[in-house]
């Protein structure tokens, strides 16, 4: 085929692409005319996290020469577009612009939307519970450096729902304003300086390390002091302007990072869903073994434990668990209520579709 004649064909396949993204955004606002109409408690709401997988699923399943992850991509940002003509959403996340949190965030919800970066975890569900944003997003776990412990404790202290989880693999970067300096201060996260300890102490032995708020926060530092740099993503390169110096500096080649979302709305069961409880048990021997007991009896798989200081009285701990299965599901349903029974304290944090 000829070049001209090929461009002529892509210029008509364009023409109704765009003609079909119409009717698809039409028929979204729709959607969005009939929920408005027929709301009730937690069914109303316009992100469905939920049905977004579904429609993910369904465009994948039709093969395509891009490849899997291309199509997603594509789609991300047409259901965000479409979202957001129904309701435009609002996300906080831990900023500033360019952490992991942020791409986490477009990730999940695609560019469309009013995305409004705050300086903590905790600022991020504050800004939720108060409904000045719709949705916020959060780290909540490392592979390698465990859990983010300011966000475990303020979804304990909130009433707010996990809606969604992200699964994003991390790169870090070694970040600097000028390729020739010498480098006298390393700027980042405690999670990203821990990701990369060996790493430094092979390269920059003798450069002091500050921990900041967020890798970003570190970039941003760099961008006004001279002999320093960040360890920090590649999107904060781009966003600060800075210079890759180093590129996948992380010792560990596993590098994951779980975020959550976190709203109001309740999610439906996807058939792919993961729980997350609290709870306090009492004070005696044999209640953590009892509690455990119930899981067993009820048949539920649990993902992962931890425990928490209740930060109430010395030594008494709180144990969040993440359970295979949604809170609708039978088994898990009589677990929680079997819970309530034997706990000093028990709270559902959530049901979410596994990322
Ligand atoms: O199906 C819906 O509930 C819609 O609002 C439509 C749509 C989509 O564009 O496919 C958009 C937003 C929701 O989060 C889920 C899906």
């Amino acid at each position: 085929m000829q070049l001209r004649s090929a461009r002529r064909s892509i210029d008509k396949v364009d023409k109704e692409i765009a003609r079909l993204i119409n009717r698809r955004a039409e028929l979204a606002l729709e959607v969005g005319r009939t929920k408005r109409k027929g709301y009730k408690e937690g069914e109303g709401a316009v992100y469905v996290p939920s049905r977004e997988k579904e429609v993910l699923k369904n465009v994948i399943s039709s093969k395509s020469i891009l490849g899997e992850e291309a199509l997603k991509n594509i789609y991300t940002e047409i259901i965000s577009a479409c979202r957001n003509l129904e309701s435009p959403t609002k996300i906080a996340f831990l900023g500033p612009w360019a952490t992991f949190t942020h791409q986490a965030a477009i990730k999940n919800f695609g560019s469309s939307g009013y995305f409004i970066p705050v300086a903590s975890p905790r600022e991020v569900l504050l800004e939720v519970e108060s409904g000045r944003v719709d949705f916020g997003v959060v780290p909540v776990e490392n592979s390698n450096e465990g859990s983010v412990n300011m966000t475990l404790d303020m979804l304990v202290e909130t009433d707010l729902k996990i809606c969604a989880e992200i699964s994003l693999k991390i790169e870090q970067c070694f970040l600097v304003k000028d390729s020739k300096s010498k480098i006298l201060r390393i700027y980042s996260h405690e999670h990203a300086l821990a990701q990369c300890r060996n790493w430094r102490l092979r390269n920059y032995p003798e450069a002091e390390v500050i921990p900041v708020s967020s890798t970003a926060e570190a970039a941003k530092k760099v961008v006004k002091e001279d002999f320093a740099a960040a360890i920090a993503g590649e999107a904060s390169a781009k966003i600060y302007d800075l210079y890759i110096l180093h590129k996948g500096i992380q010792d560990s080649r596993e590098n994951f990072t779980r975020f959550f979302v976190i709203g109001k709305i309740l999610t439906k069961a996807s058939g792919k869903d993961k729980t997350s409880l609290v709870f306090t048990v009492k004070d005696k021997v044999g209640a953590l073994c009892n509690i455990l007991g119930i899981f067993n009896k009820n048949d539920v798989n649990l993902a992962k434990i931890e425990s928490r200081p209740t930060k109430k009285k010395a030594w008494e701990y709180i144990f969040f668990v993440d359970l295979k299965g949604h809170i609708e599901d039978e088994n898990i349903a009589k677990t929680l209520e079997s819970l309530k029974r034997s706990c000093v304290f028990v709270k559902s944090l959530g049901s979410y579709q596994k990322a």
